[in-house]
Parts: structure tokens; C-alpha cells; sequence
């Protein structure tokens, strides 16, 4: 017979597999530590509040992973195209971002989903 899938309406997977809202921000947190404490990319976040970019990054981590939250920010090109990235220093962020989510036991097959879902991004932050 025909029968209802158990599907959630909305797929909130990688929300949960982040550790929801609270995980997230933990992440997110470890991850700004590890980036204004290497030389290479530190500069950049010089002057910014960083409670601020925090709460900004959850925001968007917790969409994009499906979770309950709305990113109300700017979008990524306007937020950073002061900043005249280079590839390396997006590398930078996303070699800090992965140290994170391994710190926080976060499965790696889950880490590349979030990661896939920032890859696309890199195109409107670097030249
Ligand atoms: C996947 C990569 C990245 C994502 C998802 C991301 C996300 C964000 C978000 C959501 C904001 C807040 C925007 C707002 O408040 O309106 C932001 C701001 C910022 N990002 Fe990124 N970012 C990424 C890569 C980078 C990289 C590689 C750097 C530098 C190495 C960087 C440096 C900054 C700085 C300095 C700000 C604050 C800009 C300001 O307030 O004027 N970001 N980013």
C-alpha cells in the first residue's frame, strides 16, 4: 500500500547532527578563536565585534543546516568585498572551521555537508 514516508516535512538532519542552535554557536565560537589566532587571516577580523559576527555566523550556519533560525545579515559578496580575500584565506577559515567541528565531534560525513553548502559561497567572497 501507499503509505506516509517518516520524512520530516523539514529535513533538519545537519541541524541535529551540529548539535542544534547550542552546538552550533560552540562551533562557531571555536572557530572565530582559532581564526584571529592565526597570523594568517587574524588581521582581517581586527576591530570587528567579534559577539556580533558570532551570533551573525550561527544565524546562518543554523539555516543552512536546516535548523529553526533566519540569517538576517548582509549578503556574502556586500560583507566582504572590502576585505579583498584571496583563496588562501578562505582555505584558512574553512581549515579552522573543520578543526571545530572535529573538536566537537561532529562526523565527518556531516562536516561535509556543511561544508558543501559554504563551498558555492567562495565564489562571491574572493576575486
Ligand atoms: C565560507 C566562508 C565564510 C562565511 C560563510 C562567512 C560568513 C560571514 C557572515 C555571515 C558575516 C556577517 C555579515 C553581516 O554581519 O552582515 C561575515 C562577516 C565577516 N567575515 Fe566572513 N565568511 C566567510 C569567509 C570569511 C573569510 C575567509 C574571512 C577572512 C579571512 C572573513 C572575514 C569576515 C569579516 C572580517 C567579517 C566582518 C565584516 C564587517 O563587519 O565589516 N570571512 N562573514
Amino acid at each position: 500500500g501507499c503509505v506516509a514516508s517518516p520524512e520530516p516535512a523539514e529535513d533538519d538532519r545537519l541541524y541535529q547532527a551540529l548539535g542544534e542552535r547550542e552546538g552550533i554557536e560552540r562551533i562557531v565560537e571555536d572557530m572565530l578563536i582559532r581564526v584571529t589566532d592565526d597570523v594568517r587571516i587574524a588581521h582581517y577580523f581586527r576591530g570587528i565585534p567579534l559577539g556580533d559576527l558570532r551570533d551573525e555566523l550561527a544565524d546562518q550556519f543554523c539555516e543552512l543546516a536546516g535548523g529553526p533560525c533566519e540569517y538576517t545579515g548582509r549578503d556574502m559578496r556586500e560583507a566582504h568585498e572590502d576585505l579583498d580575500l584571496s583563496r588562501a584565506d578562505f582555505n584558512a577559515l574553512v581549515e579552522h572551521l573543520i578543526a571545530a567541528m572535529e573538536r566537537h565531534h561532529v562526523r565527518v560525513p556531516d562536516q561535509n555537508r556543511l561544508l558543501a553548502k559554504l563551498a558555492p559561497m567562495e565564489r562571491d567572497m574572493v576575486d
